[in-house]
């Protein structure tokens, strides 16, 4: 089930060899600097080594039935004995040194395939940009993620002599938007780890999984995205121990580092047997926006360090936040070319928020122009994380309360679309009136809206 981690060390050294170039066939790949191309050999092909002055031959196979691949070593009889194990303990320790200086990063995604069915990977390089610096998380956070996965980096030895696997389990939560994965991909370019995103739906059966996991390699980072989506939906196919399985990492392979990282939007819905320590290590929250990482923000894409709008702004951010930083970021990207622009347009999207919030959080309705007063939909604690996501997709079941499986509605849409003149945007208009609508299926006493006015 297992990749032989010598196969893959040895292709590796091969491909990194001068004589290479004197194969008759190799693949020619670009890397990942624009000018870089990169010689990968190609199957059947032979190459020769030299290593305490004996002869060393490499055939690379491939099984045309089985689409197997395999190396042939051929040594001279005289030379086995005496350099066949320091030449495979030289071809290890290169292939270490190259992992060290190793930038690329690569991010794999299982898929379902006629051969393997569910339990394969595929992979393409990670040129996600993001790192820890373009991150706007509060500095002390930073620096203490950082130096948990540096201790945790040189700990091998602390987990074996407590008899415990060497793995960390990071759950990143907090509402659509804030920067989750985003910092899944800063974690991938600070470490130099390959990312595994495992696609729980396309994984049928709980040995699949544990295929998956066992054919990951170690210096990875094995993520699965919205947990909480999963763990409440009743369609999900595995089990709830099979997850719990997963987490504890008792299918690893190789008894390397492993990182794990889960993201979840809400973690109130959550069994804590999901949650408890040992499962998840480390908690890091992701908040919507305040005036500090608004300012953050404005300095990395506006460029802004001061602005006359920055005391409005901030007297915005005081009644609580309402955006996330990819709210903002969006609005600041199209609007770039004007500073001002841009942070008018955070402003009245930030208020056109707050009404929402608000009604979303009020038993009666207060403000919108109008004062109409009527029975909102009842409270749902989840309903208030998603409070820009107003769009369940089922209705509310008898008990009034929404079903689980409505948890995850990934409807963050700024407000305002690139371009738009810094009014309401049509689109804020037609999320008021899907929530209207939402709110005139709930409400006991029918009554009249009309929105446009
Ligand atoms: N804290 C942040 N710092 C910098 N950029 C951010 C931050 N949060 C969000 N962004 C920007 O917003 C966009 C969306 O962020 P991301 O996809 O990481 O959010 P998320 O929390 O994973 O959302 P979801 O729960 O919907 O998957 C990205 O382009 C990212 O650059
Ligand atoms: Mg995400």
């Amino acid at each position: 089930m297992q990749e032989n981690q010598l196969y893959r060390k040895i292709i590796t050294y091969l491909n990194s060899l001068p004589c290479v170039e004197d194969s008759d066939f190799t693949n020619l790949f670009s890397g990942r600097k624009s000018n870089e191309i990169n010689l990968i050999l190609d199957a059947n092909q032979k190459i020769v080594d030299n290593f305490l002055s004996a002869r060393v031959t490499w055939i690379n196979e491939k099984d045309e039935k089985t689409g197997l691949k395999l190396f042939v070593l051929k040594i001279r009889r005289n030379d086995k004995r005496r350099i066949l194990r320091p030449y495979l303990q030289h071809v290890h320790a290169k292939f270490d040194e190259i992992e060290q200086r190793r930038e690329e990063v690569r991010l794999f995604v299982n898929i379902n395939d006629e051969l393997y069915g569910n339990r394969r990977w595929i992979s393409v390089p990670f040129t996600h940009p993001a790192t820890f610096d373009t991150m706007v998380i509060e500095q002390d956070l930073k620096n203490k993620i950082k130096a948990d996965l540096e201790t945790f980096l040189k700990s091998k030895q602390h987990y074996n002599r407590i008899g415990r696997i060497w793995k960390r389990n990071y759950l990143l939560h907090g509402p659509s938007g804030t920067g989750k994965s985003t910092f899944i991909a800063a974690m991938a370019n600070f470490l130099n780890y390959d990312v595994y995103n495992i696609d729980l739906s396309k994984v049928s059966k709980e040995s699949d999984l544990k295929v998956l996991l066992l054919q990951s390699t170690s210096k990875s980072l094995i993520v699965i995205e919205d947990l909480d989506n999963y763990l409440c939906n009743k369609s999900a196919t595995l089990s709830l121990s099979a997850i719990l399985n997963f987490m504890d990492g008792i299918f690893s392979c190789c008894g390397d580092e492993r990182i794990m990282i889960f993201t979840m939007n809400s973690k109130d819905q959550i069994d804590l047997t999901v949650l408890r320590p040992g499962r998840i290590d480390h908690h890091i929250h992701f908040p919507l926006c305040d005036f500090n990482a608004f300012k953050s923000l404005a300095s990395s894409h506006l460029g802004l360090k001061d602005h006359e709008l920055f005391p409005q702004v901030e007297e915005n951010f005081q009644t609580g936040s309402v955006l996330s930083p990819a709210e903002i970021s969006e609005i600041m990207i199209s609007n770039r070319s004007s500073p001002s622009r841009a942070l008018k347009l955070v402003i009245s999207t930030h208020q056109s928020n707050s009404k929402l919030v608000r009604l979303t959080t009020s038993d009666k309705i207060e403000t919108i122009e109008n004062s109409n007063e009527v029975n909102v939909a009842p409270k749902h604690p989840l309903w208030l994380n998603k409070s820009r996501s107003v769009r369940p997709v089922e209705e509310p079941g008898e008990s009034g309360m929404y079903p689980q499986g409505l948890i995850k509605s990934k409807s963050v849409r700024p407000m305002v679309e690139s371009g738009d003149s810094g009014t309401f945007g049509k689109e804020a208009v037609s999320e008021l009136r899907k929530f209207y609508g939402l709110i005139r299926i709930k409400s006991s006493r029918k009554k009249s809206f009309d929105l446009d006015a």
